[in-house]
């Protein structure tokens, strides 16, 4: 059995790992973090989840308790600096679903992933990570002559853009072309009207309703095109995922995993 905590427990995400943990037969709810000096404290978690019972009530993110194994955390980047660095001073591995990340906090997670194990992914489900390596293929795969787009929709209340996960695609696309992914990246088109050159990666994006969550990698030649698309309905799906990730990180040594680790893909 691993014992979870959820930072950003309140959040979006965070309720649905808290059920997450808690319908999974191997794992626990041991603690629900929020803010410290939030409303919630005290309150118990079951009057906010739909699924799942337990005694568990919010708690100050301040202190990660005794009985945790691994926490978990899908917040903002400011949130998962300061949980980054409560779990480094307390030794707890931590799973990091957190997206917007810039370089620099990249390079924190890296550092920290030489004291604590660390998963860190922006996309938590099967069907993603296994279309990773898809678009990796179809990159090696297609001609030259291929133009590649990314587009992604989500719903309106995601502030960073492009996603985490059209980042990663493009990412793999990028390395499986050898190519720079920051100099072939096009994210605005207005701002640099050209003809498309080949060694580009453009990114569109859409906010709307409820979406959870939609991928698309296109691979466009004369005469045919090639579409990839992921399509997530329920936010359940990358919540399991970590939870999944979690249990699998309880034992792991110190360093920094993907969820391609956890699913035994490399
Ligand atoms: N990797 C994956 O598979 C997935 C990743 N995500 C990512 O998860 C993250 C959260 O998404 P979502 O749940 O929709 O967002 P929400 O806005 O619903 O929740 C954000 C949570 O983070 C907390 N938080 C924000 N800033 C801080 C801070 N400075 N200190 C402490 N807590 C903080 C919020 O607390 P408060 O309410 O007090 O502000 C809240 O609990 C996003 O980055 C999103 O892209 C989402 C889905 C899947
Ligand atoms: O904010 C979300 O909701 C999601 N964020 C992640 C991302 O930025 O890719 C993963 C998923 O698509 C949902």
């Amino acid at each position: 059995m691993t014992n979870i905590a959820i930072f950003g427990a309140n959040g979006r995400m965070g309720k649905v790992l808290c059920e997450a943990a808690l319908i999974s037969g191997n794992t626990s709810l041991a603690a629900a973090y929020v803010r410290d000096q939030h409303d919630l404290i005290g309150t118990k978690v079951q009057h906010f989840i739909n699924q799942g019972e337990t005694g568990v009530a919010f708690s100050t993110e301040a202190v990660i308790a005794e009985d945790v194994d691994v926490a978990i955390d899908f917040t903002l980047p400011a949130g998962m600096k300061k949980h980054l660095a409560t779990a480094l001073a307390r030794k707890t591995p931590l799973v990091i679903g957190t997206t917007g990340l810039t370089a620099e906090d990249m390079t924190e997670l890296e550092q920290a992933a030489k004291h604590i194990p660390i998963v860190f992914s922006r996309n938590f489900s099967v069907g993603i990570n296994l279309l990773e390596n898809l678009v990796k293929q179809a990159a090696k795969t297609l001609s030259d002559d291929v133009d590649i787009e990314v587009f992604e929709l989500h719903h309106r209340h995601k502030i960073d853009a492009p996603s985490g996960t059209a980042l990663m695609i493009g990412e793999a696309i990028a390395q499986a072309k050898g190519w720079d992914h920051d100099e072939v990246a096009v994210f605005d088109r207005s701002q640099d009207e050209h003809e498309k050159s080949q060694k580009e990666i453009g990114y569109s994006v859409m906010r709307g309703g409820d979406i959870v969550g939609e991928h698309t990698a296109y691979f466009a030649a004369e005469g045919e095109r090639l579409e990839l698309t992921h399509k997530a309905s329920s936010k359940m799906t990358f919540a399991k995922g970590a939870v999944r990730a979690a249990a699998w990180l309880k034992d792991k040594p110190v360093g920094l995993y993907t969820m391609q680790d956890v699913l035994g893909f490399r």
